[in-house]
């Protein structure tokens, strides 16, 4: 019998966070995040439970140099790979296509096909590839399981998860509406059940969350019924850096009047749009220090037009979160709660606020107080007589990548953590 502990690693394009989690007392032994992989200085932040945290800065030239730095440090605190108290490694995968449902075993036929999901996440699933390639061959024993970030959103029905283009154009290429953040959105929406003091399969739920990457879902008892992102994580919400929804025809627009490349117009819709593009501040919190210090009337004019030019980046990302919950009534036809969650959503009183203001007719209501509390945990920020509650819930994926992946090596049916 193996031991009850599991190691989440999140590799991200130029980062990997990971957690180390006992699923026995729910518990956190460690935590730590490689930041800026392949650039000159990578950053290591590796924190023991109950400890200082370590940190330092080197080179780290790959998402395997980045694996066993980290397995180095979990060594240093007796914590290492081989330790027969870790059960599985449960890797997060953005995309899973179609045919991952559930959380898997990984073996090479599964590598594979990850691998032929590249195209279609290209920023993503390369760097999930390197993860647990490395994991491998540093723990050959030990079992690796994929949580893809697509699964829980499999369960939307056809007509939302289709582009009303040719359908034997789609097919061929793949192309349809698949969503991402499913391991927040599964976990959120069960969250905010339990807040309710009912059964996630009685409940309907909007989740928003709002982090670097932003995506909202309609969840009706327990099941994703539509999700805004789509083929990749780019359409939908206004986000850090990507742009969200747009008309298509800006891509051809851009090609043929702007003599811009595929790849240039790629890179300026992932990565230079956005708050980011709109403002030239990716960081919600700068947008709102921002809107802040234009609000007095101290600054000069330069600081007048920082402000301005926040508050339009403020105000495009919260027109459109405020278009798709109004959106998700119309698909779900009766909500029970909308739920923020992730870096913006569980910080960031004045988007939570501007986004339900005016809602009050379909039943959503912030209480400006319960809203600009602190807390810790899953909370209410509605009255206690609006129609409809509004919540913040913090998200925890590695929690609920643990979970599964806990419950597929032991053989267990998944339990909500
Ligand atoms: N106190 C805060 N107020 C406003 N925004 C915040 C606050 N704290 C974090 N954020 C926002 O959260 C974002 C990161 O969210 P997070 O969920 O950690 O992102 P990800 O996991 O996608 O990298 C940051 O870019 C920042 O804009
Ligand atoms: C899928 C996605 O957008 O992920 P992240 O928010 O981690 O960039
Ligand atoms: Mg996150």
């Amino acid at each position: 019998m193996r031991g009850t502990r599991v190691l989440v690693l999140n590799s991200g394009s130029s980062s990997v966070k990971y957690q180390l989690l006992d699923m026995a007392d729910h518990s956190r032994p460690a935590a730590g995040i490689v930041e800026r992989i392949g650039e000159r200085t990578s950053y290591l932040r590796h924190t023991p439970a109950g400890g200082t945290p370590r940190e330092r800065e080197e080179a780290v030239d790959g998402h395997g140099a980045a694996l066993e730095a980290v397995a180095a440090e979990l060594a240093r605190d007796g914590l290492g790979l081989d330790s027969p108290e870790l059960a599985a490694i449960g890797h997060r995968v953005v995309h899973g296509g179609r045919r991952f449902t559930a959380p898997t075993l990984v073996d090479d036929e599964v590598l594979a096909e990850i691998e032929r999901l590249v195209p279609v996440a290209p920023l993503h699933n390369p760097a999930n590839l390197a993860g647990i390639r490395t994991a491998l061959g540093l723990a050959p024993g030990l079992p690796q399981v994929a949580v893809f970030d697509t699964a829980f959103h499999t369960t939307m029905p056809e007509y939302a998860a289709r582009y009303a283009i040719d359908p034997a154009v789609a097919d061929a290429h793949r192309v349809r509406r698949y969503g991402f953040h499913g391991t927040s959105h599964a976990y959120v929406s069960r969250r905010t059940a339990e807040l309710l003091g009912r059964e996630p399969s009685e409940v309907n739920v909007i989740v928003l969350h709002l982090g670097n990457g932003a995506s909202a879902s309609a969840v009706a008892g327990g099941r994703c019924v539509d999700t805004s992102m789509g083929l990749t994580p780019l359409e939908g919400l206004v986000m850090g850096t990507r742009s969200g929804d747009i008309d298509p025809a800006v891509v051809f627009h851009l090609a043929r009047v702007a003599g811009m490349s595929v790849d240039e117009i790629d890179t300026l819709l992932n990565k230079r749009s956005g708050l980011l593009g709109l403002c030239g501040d990716n960081d919600m919190r700068e947008v709102l220090r921002r809107m802040d210090s234009g609000a007095g009337d101290a600054g000069g004019a330069g600081d007048a037009e920082s402000a301005a030019s926040a508050k339009l980046a403020f105000d495009v990302y919260v027109h459109r979160l405020r278009k798709y919950i109004g959106a998700y009534f119309a698909v779900l036809g009766r909500v029970d709660a909308v739920a923020f969650t992730a870096g913006v959503g569980e910080n960031a009183a004045p988007v939570r606020r501007a986004a339900v203001a005016g809602l009050e007719g379909l039943g959503p209501v912030v209480d400006p107080e319960l809203n600009e509390a602190r807390g810790g945990g899953p909370r209410l920020i509605s009255p206690a007589s609006a129609r409809v509650a509004v919540a913040v819930v913090p998200t925890d994926e590695e929690l609920e990548i643990a979970t599964q992946t806990y419950a597929l090596v032991t053989g267990a049916t998944a339990r909500p953590g």
